[in-house]
């Protein structure tokens, strides 16, 4: 299993790009399933979840290429894949594929649009809380679908197609949504979304869609409505940048000191995170796609922070802006609310000498003036991420195991961080 070793103490300085947004990527692609014309997508990210898609969506019957080529011999070739669904071959999305990762879940709303049929495993995923589908199960039968859990699996049918209708979240879920615009695209006449994730992989995904020729409004907003087509049309779509890993580079530059430009992003993504990171010290400069970081010398100051919905600041920074409030020169709290168990990073980052205590979903974090190197251990891709930039400035080595979470989710990290002169490595095996 490989391990991402690091040698704390290098300022960084220089220039990062950001990928496509593995979490827009994921929705946009399973899209691909609700028509039999052909969806390019630019911009998608090479990450172990796209690849675990592409042998999901494969699965299905949805053919892809990479710049004309197939993907399957070319992994590191372009970034541009065609995916088409030209028939549905199986309906089932078995527990082999599904338990991996949580999008994979989302499948339901195109097979059961297109193929009026479904059998999809319960999902797997990062393991930061209980994760439920009931929303995804209600939302399906207000468009008309029947919904029964049979040995594992979620079974969805809709006789005759599915019909518009009427849905408030009683909680906002964002793969509930995705799911919601898919299936109402198809359905016959309007569907209404209330309480509607607002996040802009949500934007992308009905950006997405009324390019292939769904009829989308409100998409950003909590309201949303569908008017249902008979039939999509393939589209060509660039996915929009990771405003996660934006953030996660942002919060490093403020951690590590330097100056750094982060490349290919918008700061309307993060309006939070970044006002956040002003407070905690950093120079914070909104360019037109890029965004500076800079902190030369002085403290972090200590900021309080409340995880919520779009726009709120991000469950997904949550672990990062914890191992910067780590050496603050005070004490600040960080609520979670989203997840119930999203801090499992929070004794890792004990071993390099932070000082945290946790009380329900509060986490108080006293600032220390010296993390020491040590072994560490992911248990879920931010929680792995967190480790890498407390590593950053942790006096002697820091070895992050469990990579592959790191894989799941940044793309080349080590080489972007590397670039900017920070001492990190990829160990194999
Ligand atoms: C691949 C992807 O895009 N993952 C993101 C997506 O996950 P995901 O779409 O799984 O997250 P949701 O927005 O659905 O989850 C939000 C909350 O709703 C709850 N819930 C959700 C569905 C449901 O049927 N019932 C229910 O109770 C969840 O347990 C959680 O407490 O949004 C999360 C919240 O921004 C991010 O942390 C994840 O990175
Ligand atoms: C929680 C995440 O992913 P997933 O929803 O796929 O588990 C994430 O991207 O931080």
């Amino acid at each position: 299993m490989d391990r991402i070793r690091i040698r704390g103490g290098n300022a960084l300085v220089g220039t990062i790009p950001i990928s496509g947004a593995k979490n827009a990527a994921l929705p946009l692609m399973i899209a691909a399933l609700l028509t039999d014309d052909t969806l390019t997508l630019e911009n998608v990210p090479h990450l172990a979840d796209v690849e675990q898609l592409i042998r999901i969506l494969g699965n299905h019957g949805v053919d892809y290429t990479v710049s004309g080529k197939r993907l399957v011999q070319n992994p590191a070739q372009g970034r541009t894949i065609h995916f088409t669904a030209r028939t549905i071959v199986d309906t089932t999305a078995p527990y082999e594929l599904v338990s991996k990762m949580r999008a994979s879940f989302w499948v339901i709303g195109p097979l059961l649009a297109r193929m009026h049929k479904a059998r999809v495993s319960l999902p797997g995923g990062c393991a930061i809380g209980t994760r439920p589908v009931n929303l995804f199960i209600d939302g399906l039968r207000a468009l008309g679908a029947t919904i029964d859990i049979d040995g594992g699996y979620v079974v969805a049918e809709a006789k005759g197609g599915l019909v518009g209708g009427r849905y408030s979240f009683p909680k906002v879920s964002v793969g509930a949504t995705h799911v919601m615009l898919m299936a109402a695209s198809l359905a016959r006449g309007e569907t209404v979304i209330e309480n509607a994730a607002c996040e802009p992989e949500v934007v992308d995904l009905a950006d997405c869609l009324n390019a292939m020729g769904a009829r989308i409004s409100g998409a950003g907003t909590p309201t949303i409505t569908i008017q249902g087509v008979t039939a999509l049309s393939g589209a060509r779509h660039r996915v929009l940048p990771d405003r996660i890993e934006t953030g996660t580079y942002a919060i490093a530059a403020a951690m590590a000191g330097g100056d750094v430009t982060i490349a290919g992003t918008r700061a309307g993504l993060l309006p939070v995170a970044l006002d956040v990171l002003r407070q905690a010290g950093a120079e914070v400069t909104e360019l037109e796609d890029s965004i500076r970081i800079r902190r030369n010398g002085g403290d972090i100051l200590p900021v309080d922070v409340v995880t919520d919905p779009f726009p709120g600041f991000p469950t997904d920074l949550q672990a990062q802006f914890m191992a910067l409030m780590t050496r603050s020169s005070g004490v600040s709290s960080i609520t979670e609310t989203i997840f119930e168990n999203r801090f499992m990073h929070v004794q890792e980052l004990a071993r390099l000498g932070a000082r945290i205590s946790l009380s329900g979903q509060v986490a108080k974090v006293e600032g220390v003036k010296r993390l020491a190197g040590a072994p560490v251990m992911a248990t879920d891709l931010r929680a792995s991420v967190s480790l890498v930039i407390a590593g950053l400035v942790a006096e002697g080595e820091t070895t992050v195991n469990r990579v592959y979470h790191l894989d799941r989710g940044f793309e080349r990290l080590e080489e972007k961080l590397v670039a900017c002169g920070a001492e990190v490595e990829r160990i194999s095996g």
